[in-house]
């Protein structure tokens, strides 16, 4: 790309980055209020722009940490914001976007950096690769009878959305997700779920779950009846337990929700548990299983250092030409991670390791439709092992 200026934008420059990005995706731009409250979700420092004779590209990030297996958390970068304007695409902007963005990132010690893509063709390319699924599900109210032997939990609380707002970040920390691909909650998150819920047709409710040791569980919820012969749907926005207790509570309470037919939850765990719960698991129909976020390691030997792995050894060759310090061999085993010499006995480039980073994809099945080049099908079944964890990867933090 030649005659283009890309550099952080000043504090006064955001409003047009907002509005060009809004452009992207066919939205009007912001009006006064709506600007207003946008700006709450920029952090400072972290957009760029850019520029050829005005404004053409923008992407942003903000801080955050990423829980890997084990439990570990490491320096993330969420990346969201990115547009380009719709007569300047396709010459290499956000390719130096992404470069620009990577290279400050690994300047700034950010081990790994993650994004929810608009498309799946876009990101792949910069070395970021499907890290985590989530699945959507509607309940049939009627049909989900909580199965005797469940848990029947402790008290719950209902809330407005105003006083939710005051109460919901510190709860959210206090749940202390150890989930692979859960990510702390910055200040620069909440406001865009608070601007979305106040989108709602319906007055937004927050149940809490106070569990022996305090609360342990919440879930945010809002009500649809578009006319009165419809079905009464209840939409879960956000649905976090760390017990049993509390898992089995809240669906017990928001079976107990009066004039609603179905329940529909948008952003769950693969593995999450909702079948079981009921005495008929076809009470609950899977609507749609979906590429959750994706992953980019942007320092590979701190993120291979600070995940759990099993009880196997390989030898990994990673590519990576936008960070070409990550290229190279690595001897990978329980107890240690370091550069060898060694021949390899996996190649994979840096957006295939990001997909088995977490767990969710497993080397065997990435070698197996060629992602990965294997020295032989005992590698594959030693790498499975070492990168295989014990809970489905899931972000649960849409942004
Ligand atoms: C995390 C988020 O914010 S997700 C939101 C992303 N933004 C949007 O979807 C808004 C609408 N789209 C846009 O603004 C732009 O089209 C963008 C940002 C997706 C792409 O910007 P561009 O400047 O056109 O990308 P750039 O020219 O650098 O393309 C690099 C490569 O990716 C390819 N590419 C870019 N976008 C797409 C796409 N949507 N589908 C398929 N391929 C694509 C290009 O063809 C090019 O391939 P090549 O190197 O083989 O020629």
């Amino acid at each position: 790309m030649t005659d283009h200026v890309t550099r952080l934008l000043s504090q006064d420059e955001l409003r047009t980055a907002n509005t060009l990005f809004r452009g992207t995706l066919h939205v009007a731009p912001a009006t006064d209020e709506e600007w207003a409250r946008s700006t709450e979700s920029y952090q400072p420092d972290r957009t760029l722009g850019v520029f050829d004779t005005e404004l053409i590209g923008t992407a942003r990030s903000f801080d955050s940490d990423l829980t890997v297996p084990g439990g570990a958390r490491v320096p993330l970068s969420a990346v969201t914001g990115v547009g380009v304007r719709a007569d300047r695409t396709r010459r290499g902007v956000l390719t130096e976007l992404m470069r620009t963005q990577l290279e400050g990132f690994a300047d700034r010690g950010v081990v790994a950096a993650n994004l929810y893509a608009s498309e799946g063709l876009i990101y792949g390319r910069f070395g970021y690769g499907v890290a985590t699924l989530w699945r959507r599900c509607v309940v049939d109210r009627r049909r989900a009878v909580v199965r005797a032997g469940a848990p029947s939990g402790g008290e719950v609380e209902l809330l407005d959305l105003e006083t939710a707002k005051t109460r919901l970040p510190e709860i959210h920390d206090g749940l202390d997700d150890d989930r692979p691909g859960a990510m702390r909650r910055s200040e620069y998150w909440w406001p865009g779920l608070y601007r979305q819920l106040n989108r709602a047709e319906a007055p937004v409710k927050t149940v809490l779950h106070h569990g022996a040791d305090g609360i342990d569980g919440y879930v945010v919820y809002h009500t649809s009846r578009p006319n009165p012969a419809d079905p009464a749907v209840l939409r879960v926005e956000e649905f976090h337990a760390r017990t049993p207790d509390a898992y089995a509570r809240m669906w017990r309470f928001l079976l107990s929700v009066d004039l609603i037919d179905t329940i529909e939850v948008s952003e769950m765990a693969l593995d999450d548990p909702l079948e079981l719960l009921f005495t008929d698991p076809r009470a609950v129909k899977v609507t749609g299983v979906e590429d959750e976020t994706w992953l980019r390691l942007v320092d590979v030997p701190a993120a291979l250092a600070a995940r759990e792995r099993g009880d196997a050894e390989v030898v990994l060759e990673v590519a990576d030409p936008i960070l070409p310090r990550n290229s190279g061999r690595y001897l990978v085993s329980k107890d240690a991670v370091t550069r060898t010499d060694a021949p390899a006995q996996l190649s994979m480039g840096v957006d295939v390791l990001a997909m088995i980073y977490l767990g969710t994809w497993r080397p065997s099945a990435l070698a197996s439709v060629g992602r990965i080049d294997v020295a032989d099908s005992g590698v594959a079944e030693r790498a499975d092992l070492l990168f295989g964890t014990r809970v489905a990867a899931w972000c649960g933090t849409f942004f």
